[in-house]
């Protein structure tokens, strides 16, 4: 089965009006900026490039519905449609599945014949995995991730000693995504009880239980995780990065010995060399440039101008220290999501030493940007 086969309108709802209390942060988790970018930003981002996905909802808090506004003007997110959430996550979704019913106000969207719900919190979902949630629950009008269970599941006693415990194999974690035929779980939300929405956890016990259907499970990746606590944050960020690629437009000025070092750079990066005579100037036409052709930089573009002296003469290389106008150059750059760093090489005839800082320059070089750390930017490293 392929993506030709959702031959029906799907729609996906993220519930995004959490606090992120677990987080420990005063920054809701789904608005918190990895490479000057929500992590909400991510996650509709990777609905919004799968064709069959004609309409995003979007569930946000109240006191966040302006930021999210924001974020999809400026992320130019295209399928998106932003509504106010509840108090509890069921409360949340039930109001993004009423975007789709009659009495919703406002110009009324398409109802989908499939529905997907996946916790904004988790970026990582892939295409194929969608497929087969979204095709399950075509067939069997609902369908869940699941992910073996890590920790073994116990019961307490009211004094909190152990009852007893579950046979782990058993039982599987639920995670998201979930899909649903539309009509299923509208019914389920508007016949569940007050003690479901504010206490209930699952959307297919409510599938179950209050529309008869027994969800189809479908052990998903462990890239299914959810962000949750403040170390989670972290490794959403590493992942993030690793996923960028390593591409990377790299200037030098004309002479050969600075090309012939591009080359070898670009031997072992991914690099789009550029030769000019490096001049801030030109450097500044072309960080303006990147702002004319692209909108908005949904990730942020690493230049990395590498300045080769041919001599050690302190004089020389003094004069090749332009903090200012460089620091000056990269903190405009910084306001386009444009990086740019500057690495200095001292040109050497004597092999060793010159294979020894050629070797320097491609370590710097793949950790400016890999790392794209922007508080390196505008400095003048030195290889
Ligand atoms: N009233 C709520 C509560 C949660 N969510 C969303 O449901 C998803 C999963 O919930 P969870 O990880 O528990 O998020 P929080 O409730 O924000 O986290 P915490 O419990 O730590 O406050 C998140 O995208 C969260 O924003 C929601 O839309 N409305
Ligand atoms: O909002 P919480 O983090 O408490 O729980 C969310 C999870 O329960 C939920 O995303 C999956 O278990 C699938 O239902």
């Amino acid at each position: 089965m392929g993506r030709d086969d959702v031959d029906f309108p799907v729609a996906v709802v993220l519930p995004a009006a959490g606090t992120g209390e677990r987080t420990g942060l005063q920054t809701p988790k789904q608005f918190c900026t990895f490479l000057s970018r929500p992590l909400i930003s991510f996650t509709i981002e990777t609905f919004e490039r799968i064709p069959w996905i004609n309409c995003i909802v979007v569930v946000v808090a109240r006191e966040s519905h302006d930021l999210m506004l924001h974020i999809v003007q400026q992320f130019h997110h295209t399928k998106v449609k932003v509504v106010k959430g509840g108090t509890t996550r069921h409360r949340s979704i039930f109001n993004g599945l009423q975007v789709f019913s009659e009495s919703a106000e406002g110009p009324v969207i398409p109802r989908p014949k499939v529905v997907i719900i996946h916790d904004a919190v988790r970026p990582f979902v892939e295409e194929d995995f969608l497929l087969k949630i979204t095709l399950a629950a075509e067939e069997q009008g609902a369908s869940g991730a699941i992910r073996p269970l890590v920790s073994t599941v116990i019961a307490t006693t009211s004094k909190g000693f152990l009852d007893h415990s579950l046979e782990r194999t058993k039982y599987r974690a639920s995670e998201m995504p979930q899909g649903f035929l539309y009509d299923i779980i509208y019914q389920a939300y508007q016949r569940c009880s007050e003690s479901d929405f504010e206490f209930g956890t699952e959307c297919l016990h409510l599938a179950l239980q209050y529309s008869g259907t027994s969800a189809k499970l479908i052990e998903g990746p462990p890239t299914l995780w959810k962000v949750t606590y403040k170390r989670d944050l972290a490794a959403a960020e590493s992942i993030i990065k690793e996923t960028l690629s390593l591409s990377a437009c790299l200037i030098s000025g004309a002479m050969a010995e600075a090309v012939e070092l591009s080359s070898r750079l670009q031997k072992s990066l991914e690099l789009h060399h550029m030769t000019s005579s490096a001049s801030l100037s030109e450097i500044e036409e072309m960080v303006t440039g990147f702002e004319e052709t692209q909108h908005a930089l949904l990730y942020p573009v690493v230049i990395i101008c590498v300045n080769l002296c041919m001599s050690n003469e302190a004089s020389d290389i003094q004069k090749n220290d332009e903090p200012a106008p460089i620091m000056d150059l990269s903190m405009k750059a910084k306001e386009r999501n444009i990086l740019l760093y500057c690495v200095q090489i001292i040109y050497s005839k004597v092999p060793e030493l010159w294979e020894r800082s050629v070797a320097r320059l491609t370590e710097i070089t793949e950790y400016l940007i890999r790392d794209r750390n922007p508080v390196l930017t505008g400095q003048i490293l030195r290889a």
